[in-house]
């Protein structure tokens, strides 16, 4: 489904116990077309994500590498949260064709959000903008942008300024990601710490991190968790949703819940052999890792209050 229409939707009223129980997130959750406290909310009709049921979980983004895989992840569409469109063999962030984000689109079920990256870009502020509006022109409502050529935050922020106003010039419900790299001292590029800054003051929407070099390392061996919370709560603070990925297995997923992590990002976790080149997207291995998120966010949820 393409356009920037909106359905509006009734939610039930809650009660008075769940009015006076503080959202975790608010402005997260908002850009996510999270329901306020009231009886409206708008959904975009591109497939954006249902917070009512969401708003305390982390969501899963599953990064297939083409049409064949998006398949797969359909076939596991009830599992996941987001279908995220990339070409692992140009990069972390590797960007594909404009036809295959379209395909992509086109092949999974309409309410799943799909996410496209842009690349492991230049800096190259004009450049990039217009890769960011071919994927959000494909149909991609989630653009995310690797920060690889930036050696400064100024320098992000000039990109994902340029990012920013093309996606959402064309569709401004588009949600722009801001992501850097966990291993950045291994490439030279911007501190992982410095991305919910330069997200914030680009005017994206959430803020990323991944590893650059996919060696089997994994996202806690280069930014450690406490470093991660630090991360999620410096996105928080801006209102931006925080995005964590890198190699992350199911044995990341405590620390990751406990952070507050809005989305995960996986590929290799649920490819066959855990190998994300050589292996394919496994349907009962992403009904798997969901299992295990479902288990882990029962396992923090208690004691903690109900808001919905
Ligand atoms: O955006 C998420 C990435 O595709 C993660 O891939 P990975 O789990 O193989 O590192």
């Amino acid at each position: 489904m393409h356009g920037g229409a909106h359905r509006i939707m009734s939610v039930p009223s809650r009660t008075s116990r769940e009015l006076r129980a503080p959202y975790r997130r608010p402005r997260a959750a908002e850009r996510m077309g999270a329901p306020h406290v009231n009886q409206v909310i708008r959904i975009p009709v591109l497939g954006q994500v249902d917070m009512r049921r969401k708003e305390l979980m982390m969501l899963l983004l599953i990064s297939p590498d083409g049409v064949e895989e998006a398949l797969d992840c359909a076939k596991a569409a009830e599992h996941l949260d987001i279908v995220d469109v990339k070409k692992p063999d140009e990069g972390s962030l590797g960007a594909n064709f404009p036809w295959v984000i379209r395909e992509i689109r086109d092949a999974v079920p309409a309410d799943k959000p799909v996410s496209a990256t842009v690349g492991d870009v230049p800096y190259k502020p004009g450049t990039v903008a217009q890769a960011a509006l071919g994927a959000v022109v494909s149909g991609a409502t989630y653009i995310k942008v690797g920060l690889y050529g930036c050696t400064t935050p100024e320098q992000g922020v000039e990109v994902m300024r340029a990012v920013v106003r093309a996606v959402k010039d064309h569709r401004p419900e588009a949600l722009v990601v801001a992501s850097g790299y966990a291993d950045a001292h291994r490439i030279g590029c911007v501190n992982p710490l410095a991305l919910p800054d330069i997200a914030a003051r680009a005017g994206a929407d959430a803020a990323m991190l991944d590893t650059a070099i996919k060696d089997g390392t994994r996202l806690f061996d280069h930014v450690p968790p406490d470093s991660c919370a630090e991360f999620v709560r410096r996105a928080h603070a801006y209102g931006l949703l925080a995005a964590l990925a890198g190699s992350v297995k199911q044995d990341d997923l405590g620390p990751l819940t406990r952070i507050g992590t809005d989305i995960v990002g996986v590929r290799g976790a649920v490819c066959a052999g855990g190998d994300r080149n050589a292996g394919r997207i496994q349907p009962h291995l992403v009904a798997a890792f969901r299992a295990e998120m479902d288990r882990q966010a029962r396992e923090h949820a208690v004691g903690t209050p109900a808001v919905n």
